[in-house]
């Protein structure tokens, strides 16, 4: 049986002594041109790199290709963005500065306000101002046109609404179909576009552009009005027997996200609202909508401290933040809130408000 040795005592043979590289001219001058490849070999590496972080992680607006994904016109959509190679759960497709920002709600004319807006930007980023599409009004021109491509890719930002013209490649897509979110960080002032779903090689990224937990005739009605193109993705496209029955899971999660307001006005026991909770992840699970899922375990988290439920709270705010990395990004506010209630639960500011009783735990 070998014994255990430490290295002081080790019996393995001495290693061979180094032999002295830099004592001719000629040696020394190898040892620099090797030096030097080297050196540039890994300044190459490192700027090959560092060019595939900025593709993945920090791009400046304008592009509209990086390693992750390219933009292309797509039959009967315009322009959209397809992936370019398989994109993990998590990952962060596209952080992007604003062209410029307007307030949500404005007393002047919005016509002039933006045509001013555009007046100030710089030759390039007017260029991609006017290369948006604008399907709200598409016979406008002069500054109407300019309002109309606000009123299509206008995204909001915080308290304001701003445009981004690489996000705003993204077409939309219903419940199950559409695959990335994107989230305002206030602190960066940027947005952060996440792919909260794996998306592979070749597939279409897509956003959502309105709540889509409604049945597809009043989704087509609304995308019709409100963005002037008919609904045909894979959701709205289901054979009529599998679309009844996607409708009616979309319904319900909408009609029991709303009876859980009822918790909030004290009408309802916090068993019964974490196992609306549990049934309205249930549906989502059998749906493919796997959107939302960071601020439904939060509600949970909310209703698991307020009845002093550490174990269950704790449980929550771990879905909680895995969701929330996932689909706003691992540096969100949001999953750094959930991230403290893992660690201390009893700091929850709505910490045993309301009377002890036990919830449910995630049932997943
Ligand atoms: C924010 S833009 C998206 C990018 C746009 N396709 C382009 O070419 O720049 C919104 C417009 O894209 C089109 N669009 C978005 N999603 C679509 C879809 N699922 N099917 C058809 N057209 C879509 C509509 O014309 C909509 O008004």
């Amino acid at each position: 049986m070998a014994k255990r040795t430490n290295k002081r005592q080790s019996t393995l043979p001495e290693p061979p002594k180094p032999v002295p590289a830099l004592e001719t001219p000629v040696a020394r001058a190898s040892f620099f041109t090797i030096y030097l490849i080297i050196t540039i070999i890994i300044g190459l590496g490192g700027a090959a790199w560092y060019r595939s972080y900025l593709e993945e992680s920090n791009l400046s607006s304008g592009e509209t290709e990086t390693a992750v994904w390219k933009v292309v016109e797509l039959p009967g959509k315009g322009f959209g963005m397809v992936a370019k190679r398989n994109i993990s759960q998590g990952t962060t497709i596209l952080r992007e500065k604003p062209l410029f920002l307007v307030p949500a709600s404005i007393r002047e004319s919005p016509e002039r306000l933006i045509a001013s807006l555009v007046s100030q930007l710089s030759p390039e980023k007017r260029r991609q101002f006017n290369a948006l599409s604008h399907h709200s009004n598409p016979d406008s021109t002069g500054e109407a046109q300019m309002l109309a491509k606000t009123q299509t890719n206008a995204i909001s930002a915080g308290d304001m609404i701003g445009i981004f013209p690489n996000t705003a490649r993204l077409n939309h897509g219903c419940s199950s179909a559409f695959n990335v979110a994107y989230n305002w960080a206030a602190g960066e002032q940027e947005l952060v576009v996440q792919a909260f779903k794996p998306i592979m090689e070749g597939e279409e990224i897509l956003t959502t552009y309105t709540d889509t937990k409604r049945p597809r005739d009043e989704r087509r009605q609304y995308l019709q009005g409100a963005y002037n193109f008919f609904c045909t993705c894979s959701v709205c496209s289901l054979p009529p027997e599998e679309s009844k029955r996607s409708d009616e899971r979309l319904v319900e999660m909408s009609r029991l996200k709303s009876k859980l307001s009822e918790w909030g006005s004290k009408d309802m026991g916090g068993g019964e609202a974490t196992n609306i909770i549990n049934k309205i992840w249930k549906l989502g699970e059998e749906e493919g909508y796997w959107s939302e899922r960071g601020s439904l375990a939060w509600d949970a988290v909310q209703v698991a401290a307020a009845h002093g439920q550490e174990d269950a709270t704790r449980r929550w705010a771990l879905v909680a933040e895995k969701w929330f990395s996932i689909e706003l990004g691992p540096n969100s506010l949001q999953a750094k809130d959930a991230a403290n209630i893992i660690r201390r639960p009893k700091s929850h500011p709505s910490w045993g408000a309301r009377y002890r009783v036990k919830v449910e735990s995630p049932a997943f």
